[in-house]
């Protein structure tokens, strides 16, 4: 096997995320719910004669040696060599981007998780699902999360997962047309860090509870401080907070909405569309549905 097309990286939404205090070094402790969704970026692998690693496609915005998907390739493959002496073969990486960046849907880390996934199949390099995972952290705090692969409860900066069950759910995502750099939200002097730590029952308990995922748990502490910042994302919030309780994912700029039903979605999305086309919701805004995915859809095909 000298080649993996069409690998998925799946988008994730944070269900909830308290900020719950800051480590000596600047990094918020939170606690968060991940969600995996099936709206995908994918990306092609293909071994190279040589050992270069190139990203073959352009990505707007994303110079290729910046890009998480090199990064975490040439970390996989300079920590192969660590391990048995020898230096696996480069690879050519096509990307096809679906995410948005700045979206707080995680493309970006699912990007990096999934070429990990990949190359530690195409280099049989044998690297079990934590040691992949420590491998990822230093990157991304949300690559282990993807590489877990499953609905988690997360603690620590996203690290420290469990997994926990949470009612199946359609999602209506709005992408208001903004990029929220992650720092400017965890740098603001409005920025709250002391929300009460849960336990994991508390959030498994609301849901069993109301029997339903329509009213989320907790809330997200990073939306009031991005909702002032970028006000595309309060007017989101506003807009499809009238068809349920809506609420931002990670960062933000995306906004979303639970739903019971595929048509309770569509539903949604058909008065988003005819709005758009009355221009009453901005033209650079976009709208979509994605269904929650109880595991990660390469994970799935190469088991760690
Ligand atoms: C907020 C979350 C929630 O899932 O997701 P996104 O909205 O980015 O998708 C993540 O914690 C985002 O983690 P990660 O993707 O690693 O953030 P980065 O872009 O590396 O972090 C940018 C900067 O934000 C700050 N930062 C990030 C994470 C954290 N727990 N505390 C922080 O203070 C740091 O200053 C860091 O340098
Ligand atoms: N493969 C990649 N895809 C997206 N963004 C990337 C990638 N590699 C590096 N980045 C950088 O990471 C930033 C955050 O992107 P992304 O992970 O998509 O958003 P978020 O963290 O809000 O979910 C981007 O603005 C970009 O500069």
């Amino acid at each position: 096997m000298d080649t993996l097309k069409n690998c998925p990286a799946p988008a994730k939404l944070n269900l909830f995320l308290h900020v719950t205090g800051r480590r000596a070094d600047g990094y918020h402790l939170l606690q968060t719910a991940f969600q995996l969704i099936d709206r995908a970026d994918t990306l092609d692998f293909t071994l190279r004669e040589d050992d270069a690693i190139r990203r073959v496609t352009a990505v707007p915005g994303v110079p290729e040696e910046g890009d998480l998907i090199i990064r975490a390739a040439r970390l996989l493959q300079q920590e192969v060599l660590r391990r048995t002496g020898a230096l696996p073969p480069g690879v050519d990486i096509a990307i096809h981007k679906l995410l948005p960046m700045g979206g707080g849907l995680g493309g970006g880390s699912s990007d990096a998780a999934t070429t990990l996934m990949a190359l530690n199949a195409l280099w049989k390099a044998g690297l079990s699902k934590d040691e992949l995972m420590a491998l990822g952290l230093p990157l991304g705090a949300d690559i282990p999360f993807f590489i877990f692969g499953a609905t988690a409860f997360a603690e620590g900066v996203g690290e420290a997962l469990q997994p926990v069950a949470v009612p199946d759910a359609w999602y209506v995502v709005i992408e208001p047309g903004v990029q929220v750099p992650t720092a400017s939200i965890f740098t603001s002097d409005h920025l709250t860090r002391n929300t009460p730590a849960v336990i994991m029952a508390d959030f498994s308990g609301h849901y069993a509870e109301q029997g339903s995922t329509l009213r989320q748990f907790g809330k997200n502490d990073l939306q009031q401080v991005a909702t002032r910042l970028f006000p595309p994302v309060a007017q989101a919030v506003e807009w499809l907070g009238a068809y349920g309780d809506a609420r931002m994912t990670g960062s933000g700029a995306c906004v979303f909405c639970a739903f019971h039903s595929e048509e309770q979605a569509d539903a949604v999305l058909e008065s988003f569309n005819a709005q758009a086309l009355s221009a009453t919701v901005p033209s650079t805004w976009k709208g979509w549905k994605a269904k929650a995915l109880q595991e990660h859809p390469l994970g799935v095909v190469i088991p760690l």
